[in-house]
Formats: C-alpha cells, sequence, structure tokens
C-alpha cells in the first residue's frame, strides 16, 4: 500500500495567517461546504485539502473558517510537498483515490442536518438542487418553521418528550434547531439543558437513537488520536468532556453522561454564538461504579467497574495530548462533571500546558462571584463586609470560595490567606474546622480556620452567622426551614444560593427560601424555579447556572486565540456579568439579567476576557480588535437559514 507522510504533509500544510504557504494565492469565499471526502484517504490536518476535478485540471483548496485558498495548477505548484496525497508521484502499483468535490444535493442535502432547510427550500433551490418531488409543493419561512416546531414541543407534557424533540430538531435541522433555542431561550434552557438534561442522562440508554458527541473508552486506549480524526469536523474550537462520574447532582452515570457535553456545546452555540461545526461533545468512559447501570440492559456503556490510579491518568493524558495534536495549542477544552479528585488533579495538571478551564470549579465560581456582586446593591456594603457559609466543599463549593477570597483581595488589598477567613465551609463531617485539617482532601485544607468541631448545618449557621449561605452539597432539600429561619433571624435580607442540579438536588426551593425567610431572602438557584407569590408580592428568583459565564468566556478565549485561562479572567467575566442587571432587573429582586438578553451579554464577557488576555500576554490574535464588543459580536453564529445557489 502507498502510504503518506502524515508528519510532512501537516507540516507543510498547516495555516496560520498570513504564514499559510498559500498565503501569495487567491484567496476566496467558498459558495457551500463542499466536504465530501473518502473516509480513507480524509485529510486529518486541521484544514481539509480537497481536489477538485470539475474542470479535468487538479486545484488544491484548502478551507479554513469558510474560506478558500486556491492553487492554480498554471503557476506550476504541483507535486512535491502539494502533492498532499501522492496523486502525482505515485506509480501505477500504488493505489491513490479517486476523490472529486461533491455538493450535497437531492435527498442527502435534506438529511443532511447542516444544509437541510425542510419546506423553507424555495422553488430555485428545489429546482437546482434535485429537491423536486422530495417535498410538498408549499414553501414556508423560518419564523413559521419555529411557530410549528413551537407548538409541537408545547403539546408534550412530558419535558423529557420535549427534550427529544429538541435532540432530533438538532439532527435533522440544526439551524432551525438553534434559532428556536435562541429565540425561546427562557423556555426551552431547561428542556436542553437542567433540569431535564439530567433525566435525560439517566435514561439515555432507553431514548438513546442516534450517537451525538465523541465517545472515548478504555478500549481506544493507544488510538485517540485516530478516534480523534473520526469525528467530521477538523476546525474544533471547543472541546466539553465528562468521564460521567458526577453528573449534575445525580451521581455517576457513567457512558450516559454524553447528554452534558451536548447540552453544554449547544449553549455554546445558542448563548455565545460558537459555531456548530467547531465544538466537539467528548465522554470518556472508564466504566462505571453504578450498579444500576451495569444491569440496565440497555446501558450504552463499558460494563465494568471505573479504571481508576495509573490506568485513568494514562488514557487521560493519551486523550490531552491528542487533543493538542491534532487541534492545536488554541483549542479550548472545558471539564465537566468529573468528580472531585479527578477535577482538581486534571485541572493542576494541565492548567499550564492546555487551554483549559473545570466548569464546575471555575465557571460556577465566576456566575456566583457575580450574583454576590450584585446582591450588594440590596444588602449594602462590599464583599469584604460580609461572611460566607458553604454547605458542600467540592468543585463548586472551593471554587466559588477561593474566587470569592481572590475577589476581596482585589478589592482591599489584603492578602489571599487573610480573605478566605471570611469564608466557611461545611461538608459532610460538619464545619471545617483547623482541627480537622490532617484528614482533609488538599483542596480543602485553605478553609480550615480555627473553631470549635460543629456537626450540623444549623449550628454551623447560629455560631458562624453568616450573611450569605451557599448550598453546593449536591444534596436535595439540605436547606430545611430551621436553617433558613437561623439565617432570617441573623439577617434582614438573607442571601441564599441553592445551587445543587438538577432541581431534585435543589438545597431547597425558591419557594421555601422566601416562604421560611418571610419574603425577605434573596434567594437564586442553580436549576430554574418559577416566581414565587409571597403575600401579595411576587419574587422572582435568580438562576446562578455557570450558563451565563461559559459560552462568552469561550467565545472571548477564541476570538483572542488565547493559549492559557488565568484566574483574573474568570474576575472580569464575572464583573461583566454583574453589570449587565439593570434596575428594573433590581427592582424585581433580581441579582442575574434574564437570559433573554443572554448573546449581549455574552459579547460583553466575551470583550472583557478577550481584554484580560490580551493585557496579560495570553491572546495570540495580533493586533487587537479596537472595538472588542463589536468584534465579539461579529463573531457569533446565525442561524438564520442561507440561500443556496
Ligand atoms: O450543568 C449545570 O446546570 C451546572 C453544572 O455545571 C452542574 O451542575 O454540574
Ligand atoms: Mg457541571
Amino acid at each position: 500500500m502507498y502510504s503518506l507522510n502524515r508528519s510532512c504533509f501537516m507540516s507543510n500544510t498547516s495555516i496560520s495567517g498570513s504564514s499559510s504557504p498559500f498565503s501569495n494565492y487567491q484567496r476566496r469565499r467558498l459558495p457551500a461546504k463542499v466536504v465530501a471526502l473518502s473516509t480513507a484517504n480524509r485529510d486529518q490536518s486541521n484544514g481539509s485539502v480537497l481536489l477538485d476535478t470539475r474542470s479535468g485540471t487538479t486545484t488544491l483548496q484548502e478551507i479554513r473558517d469558510g474560506y478558500a485558498e486556491v492553487v492554480d495548477p498554471k503557476s506550476g505548484v504541483v507535486g512535491g510537498v502539494q502533492d498532499v496525497y501522492g496523486e502525482d508521484t505515485a506509480t501505477e502499483d500504488q493505489p491513490v483515490t479517486p476523490w472529486a468535490v461533491s455538493v450535497a444535493s437531492g435527498y442527502s442535502l435534506l438529511r443532511d442536518p447542516h444544509h437541510n432547510k425542510g419546506l423553507a427550500f424555495n422553488e430555485k433551490e428545489r429546482d437546482s438542487h434535485y429537491l423536486c418531488g422530495l417535498l410538498p409543493p408549499t414553501v414556508v419561512s423560518q419564523e413559521l418553521q419555529v411557530k410549528k416546531m413551537m407548538r409541537n414541543i408545547r403539546n408534550y407534557q412530558v419535558p423529557l418528550q420535549r427534550y427529544m424533540a429538541m435532540m432530533d430538531l438538532q439532527e435533522r435541522n440544526q439551524r432551525l434547531f438553534y434559532k428556536l433555542l435562541m429565540d425561546n431561550v427562557e423556555e426551552l434552557l431547561p428542556i436542553v439543558y437542567t433540569p431535564t438534561v439530567g433525566e435525560a442522562c439517566q435514561k439515555y440508554g432507553s431514548i438513546f437513537n442516534r450517537p451525538q458527541g465523541l465517545f472515548i473508552s478504555l478500549k481506544e486506549k493507544g488510538k485517540i488520536l485516530e478516534v480523534l480524526r473520526n469525528w467530521p469536523e477538523k476546525n474544533i474550537q471547543v472541546i466539553v468532556v465528562t468521564d460521567g462520574e458526577r453528573i449534575l447532582g445525580l451521581g455517576d452515570l457513567g457512558c450516559q453522561g454524553m447528554g452534558i457535553p451536548v447540552g453544554k456545546l449547544s449553549l455554546y452555540t445558542a448563548l455565545g454564538g460558537v459555531r456548530p461545526s467547531a465544538c466537539l461533545p467528548i465522554t470518556i468512559d472508564v466504566g462505571t461504579n453504578n450498579e444500576k447501570l451495569l444491569n440496565d440492559e440497555f446501558y450504552i456503556g463499558l460494563r465494568q467497574k471505573r479504571a481508576t490510579g495509573q490506568e485513568y491518568a494514562e488514557l487521560l493524558h493519551e486523550f490531552m495530548t491528542a487533543v493538542k495534536q491534532n487541534y492545536g495549542e488554541k483549542v479550548l477544552v472545558q471539564f465537566e462533571d468529573f468528580a472531585n479528585h479527578n477535577a482538581f488533579d486534571l485541572l493542576e495538571k494541565y492548567g499550564t500546558t492546555h487551554l483549559v478551564f473545570n466548569d464546575d470549579i471555575q465557571g460556577t465560581a465566576s456566575v456566583v462571584l457575580a450574583g454576590l456582586i450584585s446582591a450588594m446593591k440590596f444588602v449594602g456594603g462590599n464583599l469584604a463586609d460580609h461572611t460566607f457559609l458553604f454547605l458542600g466543599a467540592g468543585e463548586a463549593g472551593t471554587g466559588i470560595a477561593e474566587l470569592i477570597a481572590l475577589e476581596i483581595s482585589k478589592q482591599t488589598n489584603m492578602p489571599v490567606e487573610e480573605t478566605r477567613k471570611k469564608v466557611w465551609l461545611v461538608d459532610s463531617k460538619g464545619l471545617i474546622v483547623s482541627s480537622r485539617a490532617e484528614s482533609l482532601q488538599h483542596f480543602k485544607r485553605p478553609w480550615a480556620h480555627e473553631h470549635e468541631p460543629v456537626t450540623e448545618l444549623v449550628d454551623a449557621v447560629n455560631k458562624i452567622k453568616p450573611t450569605v449561605l451557599i448550598g453546593t452539597s449536591g444534596q436535595g432539600k439540605t436547606f430545611t426551614k430551621e436553617v433558613v429561619e437561623a439565617m432570617s433571624a441573623l439577617n434582614e435580607k438573607p442571601i441564599i444560593l441553592a445551587l445543587s442540579n438538577p432541581t431534585s438536588q435543589s438545597e431547597c426551593t425558591a419557594e421555601e427560601a422566601y416562604t421560611w425567610s418571610q419574603g425577605r431572602a434573596i434567594f437564586a438557584s442553580g436549576s430554574p424555579f418559577e416566581s414565587v407569590e409571597y403575600e401579595g408580592k411576587v419574587h422572582v428568583p435568580g438562576q446562578s447556572n455557570n450558563a451565563y459565564i461559559f459560552p462568552g468566556l469561550g467565545l472571548g478565549l477564541i476570538m483572542s486565540g488565547t493559549i492559557r485561562v488565568h484566574d483574573d479572567m474568570l474576575l472580569v467575566a464575572a464583573e461583566a456579568l454583574a453589570a449587565e442587571v439593570s434596575q428594573e432587573n433590581f427592582d424585581k429582586g433580581l441579582i442575574y439579567p434574564p437570559f433573554k438578553n443572554i448573546r449581549k451579554i455574552s459579547a460583553h464577557i466575551a470583550a472583557k476576557v478577550a481584554a484580560k488576555s490580551y493585557e496579560l500576554g495570553l491572546a495570540t490574535r495580533l493586533p487587537p480588535p479596537k472595538d472588542l464588543v463589536k468584534y465579539a459580536e461579529s463573531c457569533m453564529y446565525s442561524p438564520a437559514y442561507r440561500t443556496y445557489r
């Protein structure tokens, strides 16, 4: 068999701005995505290279970001380094694949979710793309399609059915899916995201009909790079990866955690404007310790106990190495819903070599800090004047605690070792205090302050006298009436955040928080709650969910070509989000802006993150755009249909 020298090929065709080997050639917009390559010989580099044989001559096209670099064979650039697949140098006994560019048309166009428009194909398109007869006569607008889909979705009473309808739509007509989600974000977020996505993961094996994302299991050890290359898109900008061990507050769902990366990346596009083709959901399957799933005949993952220790670390290392090798330095990897021990280790291990962030530690921290900054409007003073108590000392708890301490340190110039003393955490064994230091996991140790041991949360509230109570325990119903009443006895306006997801794991409901505090609580939760009327006044709870942060943060990193995440970016993201809360929102008691303005909010977050990255010298896309907000907006994917020639 004729074999290619891949590494030679990759170094000669990698493209980066003006250093592209093709930069002297004509640059033009491609008419459509024209990628239909033989799987065997598909290009494995960042750009796809196609052979265009339409005119009988051979033309090399390099596609990147929708632009093509055309090499005119008349200029003599054939063979040699540009003879990418060896067609010109191959001899008779070296078989090559006869490639041709193909444009999706007819039946396959209708089944291609990236290009399908359903009944919205106009007469001319139906004519020129061999669609006549494949569609009924009527031609409708995208708006009418949205109206119809929303009506159909609302007809389903069960949230999981709505979820399945949305996933079907995503697989059938991607632009319509995003249009629907963006136009109805407040209604559909609880479907494609928490809480329904949690139930979807629990039942993933039963509702599964078409695979989404990339599954990398222990079986793929030693060939992860090849698996990455099986994914049809080459220019990946964001990966959300989970190993399914701690899916929301639902625990170990193994391979069925895939719903989470898929959902998060839908939000990257809908809320942050990152192109869907640049997003890659990945689940790493190292087994599961969930007996129920192991015994479930419909379970889709490896039927074995979780690999741990060296076996786990090696697989993850191979993955991280392959990601960088395949997609380069600037691909963003978002760690999602890993169990505590792995989450902290992975972040520490890869934080200095890769563009990574952990959504549960850092994204959640940033969104909560934003809520607290805006809550100061109601309670007065600065963060430094407050005392914070957490129930739950895992990723979210310690992540938020640290960002609060950093922000106070920034505001007051006090060392962070001092500002940490304003923050207390309770875990399953009670208040974290110095006498427990020896036996604590490393991420809890900075919070082991001097205090006598306290076992119960309510006693900790009475002793520590917090002004802010934050639930990150993954345990529902733990903010009991007694606890909320204790907070309300201590504070005129107790700030109570019940962050665990999905709704079933929320530390208390909105109704409980408002009722037990006699309408005085400033409340937000990780999963959404309806408004509550208490003694004639309507209270609108905010949703303190990292979905406010990661889409804008990711966009800011991508658009500036950032190579590492820095804590200061999370601080500016929080400040940018807090700055988006309007007087009108405050008047309703909200500490977060409504999700309906999320794209504008994401653009502001992205701009601040990018600005910080330029300031820190971590951005590589130079020179920086003058107006970063406008630039962020101009980078955003639009789900409007395109007209096909
Ligand atoms: O997914 C969500 O809604 C928020 C989150 O990261 C989690 O709970 O793990
Ligand atoms: Mg998460």
